[in-house]
Parts: structure tokens; sequence; C-alpha cells
């Protein structure tokens, strides 16, 4: 496993508690129905949770909040112990750098190669690329990218693509990971070795909060499960 013996952090250590907290959270798009009524969740630090719920139930939307791309149209959220209503662009580029996040989509950077797409968090933290190289590549051997760090993200598989959006994710080590379907393109195996890193970078102190479709994952797994319907969470701690 990638990163044995280091912190899960790359920001400085701080006093927070809570990873995580809504209350009375609604949210809904502009030309949608409502998404999510009222909701209170709390994401405590080091916590490890999936997120469960039918296709539409909000799940995405949910994980758009938490990253800051999205706010609630109501109620408050709060990250690290801090409020996040009001905060200015530098702020909220402040918060996401601690958090990684696996998109449905990927996202990846068409013109970098797979090295370059993996190695980007820790270059936009100022980090260097004579001290992140060994990091990188012992990264992406795990996600069994190591023969294909030269290649640009088209040349790859579906799959291939969602293990390098992971290694990405979280090859910062942030003090919170989101990943929306992040086994939703792998075969079982890959499935139980990615599992396995989002485990390891938990023990190290990162939460995690994983978006599927797979119960069957999730119940192994042995993490705490947040099933999102109508609207509500059922589960987890308020
Ligand atoms: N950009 C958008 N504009 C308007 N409505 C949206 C938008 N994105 C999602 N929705 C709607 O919001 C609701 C929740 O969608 P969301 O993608 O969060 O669900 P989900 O649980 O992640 O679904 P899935 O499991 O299919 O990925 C759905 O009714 C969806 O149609």
């Amino acid at each position: 496993m990638p990163f044995k013996t280091r912190r899960a952090t790359t920001s400085a250590p701080s006093a927070f508690t809570e990873t995580a907290r809504l209350q009375g959270v609604d949210f809904g798009y502009a030309k949608g129905p409502r998404v999510l009524r009222d909701v209170d969740l709390l994401l405590p630090r080091g916590s490890f949770h999936f997120l469960t719920g039918p296709s539409g139930a909000g799940k995405s939307s949910l994980l758009r909040l938490l990253h800051l791309t999205a706010a609630p149209g109501k109620g408050r959220l709060s990250l690290f112990g801090e409020e996040t209503q009001g905060l200015r662009n530098r702020d909220v580029t402040a918060f996401r750098r601690r958090i990684g996040v696996v998109f449905q989509d990927f996202r990846l950077m068409a013109h970098l190669s797979v090295f370059d797409n993996a190695a980007l968090p820790l270059r936009l933290a100022g980090r260097r690329p004579e001290d992140y190289g060994p990091d990188v590549e012992e990264m992406l051997r795990w996600v069994g990218l190591g023969g294909r760090m030269d290649d640009l993200p088209e040349t790859l598989s579906g799959g291939e693509k969602q293990r390098l959006a992971i290694a990405r994710a979280v090859i910062g080590k942030p003090d919170l990971i989101l990943a929306d379907e992040p086994t939703g393109n792998v075969d079982a195996a890959m499935g139980a070795r990615l599992l396995k890193l989002f485990q390891g970078l938990n023990r190290m102190g990162a939460t995690v909060l994983i978006a599927s479709h797979d119960t069957a994952l999730a119940e192994r797994s042995g993490a705490g499960v947040l099933h999102l319907e109508n609207g509500r969470i059922h589960g987890g701690t308020a």
C-alpha cells in the first residue's frame, strides 16, 4: 500500500474533530426537483462511510455540496470545523486542496500524461517533481498503471481512467476523500484493491465518503452505510 508510514494529510495539523456537518440542508437545481430535504449529517474526522441510494437520489449532489461545487439552498454546511457559507473564492480553493475527489466522469486533463495527471495535486501544492516522483510512481503501480505512465488519458480504458482518477484524488493525502462510484468500471479484484487503498488512507486519518451502487462492496468493507432516498439520509450520525 502506498504511504505506509506517513500521515494522511498534507495540511498543517489542526484541531477539527468534525470533517463535515450538514444541518437542515435543502438542495435543488434551478430547473429540477428538490434533491435534499432538511438533511442533517455528521462525518466525524477519520470516519469511513458508503453513501448508497437509488439512481437520481442525490448522491452526486451531496458530494458536490461537500466539495463546495454547489451550495445549500437552506441550512448550514461546515467543513473541518469551519462554516462554509460566504467563503471567498480563494478560501474555497484552500478548502478544496484538503479534499480528494473522484468524479463520476473522471475529469482527467486530456493534454497531460498519466503521470502528470496523478501528480497534479502535488504540483499545485508547490511540491517539486524530484520530490514527488517516487510517490506518484508507487501510487500508479498500486492502481495497476505502472506501465502506462507516459500515455495520454484518451488511450486508457474506462476502468484505467477510473483508477487514474482515484490515484490523483488520493496522492496528496487529503483530509477528506469523496469518491463517486469509484469501482463502477473495474472488476471485483480491482474493486477490492481500490477499497484497500481507501481503507489504508482512512487508517492514516483521512475521512472517506464513497457514493456507490455496490451494496455488496459496502457491506464487505465494514464501513458505515448512509442511505439517501427521497431527499433524506438514513443511518450515520446527525
Ligand atoms: N445539473 C443538474 N441540473 C438539474 N438537475 C440535475 C442536475 N444534476 C442532477 N440533477 C437532478 O438531481 C437529482 C439528483 O441527481 P444526482 O446526480 O445527485 O443523483 P445520484 O444519486 O448521484 O444518481 P446516480 O446514482 O444515477 O448517479 C436527479 O433528479 C437529477 O436528475
